[in-house]
């Protein structure tokens, strides 16, 4: 094969190993097997060893990036990740409720989300390549773990429209992966993870990717950061725009017009909760209509048009354990 054919070669390869990766990480729908998957990979690996100048970051083979780094890099976040404010009650969503009419005069609606119980985490991608993920960190400051989040496999290297965008979202530790690593520390005689959220932050935290990777994280987007190309006007809209990107967003979104839809909602899923595989810690409402959101701002630390519904705690860790793994 000469090098023309090469590069034609790699480039198809390249495309079909990022589909089936969408298809079996993002969509939950692989189209071939593991072994057909395992075969492109092959002829992938063996085509840029013997072209290493034609291997780049966005490559299906560069998921496991290099050496252990001594240390994270600081990153200064464009635009802050806030944290929210909380409701612990019906009542105190109706008082969210409440002042969220009062600040703006039309109209409200909301969007409902579950609550992803992980590690807040910001990826910025340029020109449609993933260039740098870190971590919420004080919100203005978080550490830069490119190198651990390219390891999910559930975050593109590569997007589908050459797009300059920051996303936000949460990365967390499935159930089946939490057990059977805490199974896999008790074997090795090490602390066991007191539960999925700190494994998950404690994975991310390694200096060492090839250990991130194979924690199996996954990831849920919510959000976006720096976006200049950003015209949508609602917050759903942008949720679905990011989907069509090739982000995994959570499939339990809902658009709830009253806050009656945001309570049936928040009681649906504190019984629903306990059917999911990850864990989720309450429910977050927003405000919709992304003028009413800037209209709202922020307080000193948190934003008016969004708040976190926080479930009663309990004993989670004995709902995981009690999970029996089918
Ligand atoms: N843990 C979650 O699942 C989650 C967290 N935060 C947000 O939105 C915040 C972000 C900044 C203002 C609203 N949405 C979520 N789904």
């Amino acid at each position: 094969m000469n090098r023309e054919e090469a590069i034609e070669q790699i480039k198809s390869l390249r495309e079909e190993l990022e589909q089936y990766n969408h298809e079996y990480h993002v969509l939950d729908q692989p189209s071939v097997s593991d072994y057909q998957y395992d075969m492109k990979m092959q002829e992938l690996l063996k085509l840029e060893e013997a072209h290493p100048d034609l291997v780049t970051s966005d490559s299906p083979s560069q998921r496991v990036g290099g050496e252990p780094l001594d240390a994270f890099q600081k990153v200064q976040h464009t635009i802050p990740m806030l944290s929210l404010g909380n409701a612990f009650n019906e009542e105190e969503l109706r008082e969210f409720d409440r002042r969220v009419r009062e600040g703006v005069d039309e109209d409200v609606s909301y969007v409902c989300e579950l609550k992803i119980d992980g590690l807040a985490i910001s990826l910025r991608y340029e020109d449609g390549v993933f260039t740098q993920g870190a971590t919420r960190g004080d919100g203005t400051t978080g550490e830069d773990i490119t190198q651990n989040l390219r390891t999910i496999n559930s975050i593109p290297l590569r997007i589908k429209e050459e797009e300059t965008i920051e996303v936000r979202g949460e990365a967390f530790m499935p159930h089946r992966s939490f057990i059977a690593l805490n199974e896999a520390r008790e074997e090795s005689e090490e602390e066991p993870f007191a539960n999925p959220r700190n494994a998950a932050a404690g994975s991310l935290r390694q200096l060492d990717p090839k250990i991130a990777a194979s924690r199996n994280l996954d990831i849920f987007l919510y959000g976006v950061g720096q976006w200049d190309a950003g015209e949508l006007e609602s917050h759903s809209e942008r949720l679905e725009y990011m989907q069509k990107l090739g982000f995994k967003t959570n499939p339990e979104w809902k658009k709830c017009p009253t806050i009656e839809d945001v309570i049936t909602y928040v009681n649906t899923w504190t019984e629903a909760r306990e059917n999911l595989n990850y864990e989720i810690d309450g429910i977050v409402i927003k405000v919709d209509n992304l003028d009413q959101q800037e209209e709202l701002g922020f307080t000193a630390k948190n934003p008016r048009w969004a708040v976190a519904y926080k479930f009663p705690a309990e004993e989670a860790i004995t709902k995981i354990t009690d999970i029996e793994l089918s």
